[in-house]
């Protein structure tokens, strides 16, 4: 069992966040004999209501649409006004308990287009191209379908499909082949991403197969010592090189400061807003941002630049099929059925589809995500924190999602407090490519849905609905209706040139004993959901930290 308080002072690896990378890493070093102390500043996900809300995969539903729940598993954070999309704040929800973001997202489970990691490696990341990493996931991976020489089994991730899709999934996948002419694939994980597909997740016999609770509750390597409910507030540099971190206690009678000491190596996983926060409080960022907060700059590096994120456009249709409706009553009688007769009502993600599909705007690879849900959606947006009641007629929801933006932003620091908020300005819209893909996805949405795969059981669009027809009213209606899928990375740059935070072995550029690893390390985005990505990230600082693989 992985150790837990009295916590101790020193141990060979601190690992900064348990989320979908840190967990890992720390997992995998501590599996090496090291000593790892693995450091959360949000509560256990093994106890109590957070234990039952992080296990349980239909808890998706209620964690996000009750905001007083969310406020117990998230950071808070919203973005700086976006002018892109009419001065917007956008929610940049992230997951403040053990499992990080994997412990709160919707687990549908995307590695990305083959392609974007032969594209980090072409930019001289050596070790990243897609049949490296293909190793890395294929080590976590244990995948319903078996191992072949894409996919892995046995590892501690499990990967399944829902067993029990509504029709509508199924006509919406016939229908989407039908319509553009792409094929039906069983596998969007393996050699080729293009087509339309049950979407798979990582979940399995009613678990949500966080990272967490595939390395830390059931690898459980005894030499790891999990630290819950505690701040790390900056990494301590000295003589250039990284010896620990100055922590805060948040528990009961906690806002005390000490220093938990590293012999090996700090490695930072607290996710694309906090690993750059981290950083920059550390001394470690653009010199002159560093200088308009008051703090020393100790190397000068671009932290906090190249912010991305994918953002998606939901269109919701009234599909009388679906058994599912948007209200409380579904959801309590689902739990009642699964009470009484056993079931699978809290078994799966509430995605049930995703393809990949091409825009006129699609050069290499495919350019658009379709993602796919048996509920209706909030409409226009899910902005203000209040509980958003969705329309109650049984619904589809499409999603048009832009997978390659080309818009960029920043992070930086609002103050030298490491308990503030860090400044999110995504930059959504600034280039007018990310406006069209949207528009172009919405309407072939519109195509796919007028499909007679549906045999006529698209009664209606609930929305945006015909008062925003294609063209020029609906780019404009976009910047209203887009939202944020979550998944920003790229703050802490990996590569080999002046833009890069961290090298290809994932050191911080210029200082000893210290690696970045999760989303922010990403130089480009992954054409797909990041979870799985972040999961090879932190297999894959594993195997860089301990010369290869040793378990
Ligand atoms: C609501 C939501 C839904 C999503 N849905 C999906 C999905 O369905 N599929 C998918 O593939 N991706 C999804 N994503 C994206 C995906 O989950 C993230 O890209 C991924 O989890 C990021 O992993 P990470 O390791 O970079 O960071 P995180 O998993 O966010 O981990 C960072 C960890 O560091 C901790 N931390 C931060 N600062 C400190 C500090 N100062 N001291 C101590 N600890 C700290 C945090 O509490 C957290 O545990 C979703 C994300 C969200 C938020």
């Amino acid at each position: 069992m992985a150790k837990r308080a009295p916590y101790s002072s020193e141990a060979d690896y601190v690992v900064v966040g348990s989320g979908s990378s840190g967990s890992i890493v720390a997992g995998r070093l501590a599996q090496s004999g090291a000593s790892v102390i693995l450091i959360e500043a949000g509560k256990s996900d093994d106890k109590g209501m957070h234990g039952y809300f992080t296990k349980k995969p239909g808890m998706i539903g209620p964690m996000h649409s009750e905001p007083k729940l969310e406020r117990l598993f998230d950071w808070g954070y919203r973005s700086v006004p976006q002018p892109g999309l009419d001065g917007r704040r956008m929610p940049a929800p992230r997951g403040k308990v053990v499992g990080g973001s994997s412990s709160v997202n919707g687990m549908v489970y995307v590695r990305g287009n083959r392609a974007n990691y032969d594209s980090w490696a072409a930019e001289g990341n050596e070790g990243w191209d897609a049949d490296s990493v293909n190793a890395a996931f294929k080590r976590y991976e244990d995948f319903e379908d078996g191992e072949n020489a894409y996919r892995g089994a046995g590892g501690p991730i499990k990967i399944t499909r829902n067993k029990t899709p509504q029709e509508g999934t199924l006509q919406f996948i016939q229908a989407t082949a039908d319509t553009l002419g792409v094929k039906v694939l069983d596998d969007y994980n393996a050699a080729e991403q293009e087509g339309i597909a049950r979407m798979q997740q990582n979940t399995a016999d009613g678990l949500r197969y966080s990272s967490s609770r595939g390395y830390v509750h059931h690898l459980a390597p005894r030499t790891l010592e999990l630290q819950t409910e505690v701040h790390v507030a900056r990494i301590v540099v000295e003589n250039g090189r990284a010896t620990g971190v100055e922590v805060i206690d948040q528990g009961k009678g906690g806002g005390t400061r000490r220093f938990v000491r590293a012999g090996k190596e700090v490695i930072l996983s607290a996710g694309f807003a906090n690993s750059p926060q981290l950083l920059m409080l550390s001394g470690i960022g653009h010199a002159d941002h560093l200088a308009s907060v008051g703090i020393d700059c100790v190397a000068d590096l671009p932290v906090g630049d190249n912010l991305h994120d994918h953002l998606f456009h939901p269109m919701s249709f009234h599909v009388p099929s679906v058994q599912y409706r948007g209200n409380a009553w579904t959801f309590f009688k689902g739990i009642a059925k699964d009470l009484a007769r056993g079931g699978s009502f809290l078994d799966n993600s509430v995605f049930e589809s995703v393809g990949f599909v091409r825009t006129s705007l699609a050069q290499d690879v495919p350019d658009l995500q379709l993602h796919m849900l048996p509920w209706a959606y909030p409409s226009p947006n899910q902005d203000e924190p209040i509980r958003h009641i969705p329309d109650g007629r049984p619904s589809l929801t499409v999603f048009s999602t832009l997978i390659y933006p080309k818009s960029r932003g920043t992070l930086r620091l609002a103050s030298a407090d490491p308990t503030a908020a860090p400044l999110i300005d995504y930059g959504f819209f600034t280039d007018p490519h990310d406006v069209e893909v949207l528009a172009e996805g919405t309407e072939m949405i519109r195509e796919i849905m007028a499909s007679a795969a549906f045999g006529g059981g698209v009664k209606e669009e609930i929305h945006p609905g015909p008062s925003i027809p294609n063209g020029k009213e609906l780019r404009v209606a976009l910047k209203n209706r887009s939202t944020s899928v979550y998944h920003g990375v790229g703050t802490c740059r990996m590569g080999i040139d002046e833009r890069a935070v961290v090298t290809p072995d994932l050191k911080v550029r210029g200082i000893e004993g210290l690696r970045v690893a999760d989303a922010s390390i990403m130089p480009s985005i992954t054409g797909g959901n990041t979870n799985a990505p972040c999961y090879m990230i932190g297999e894959k600082a594993a195997e860089i930290i301990l010369g290869g693989v040793t378990w």
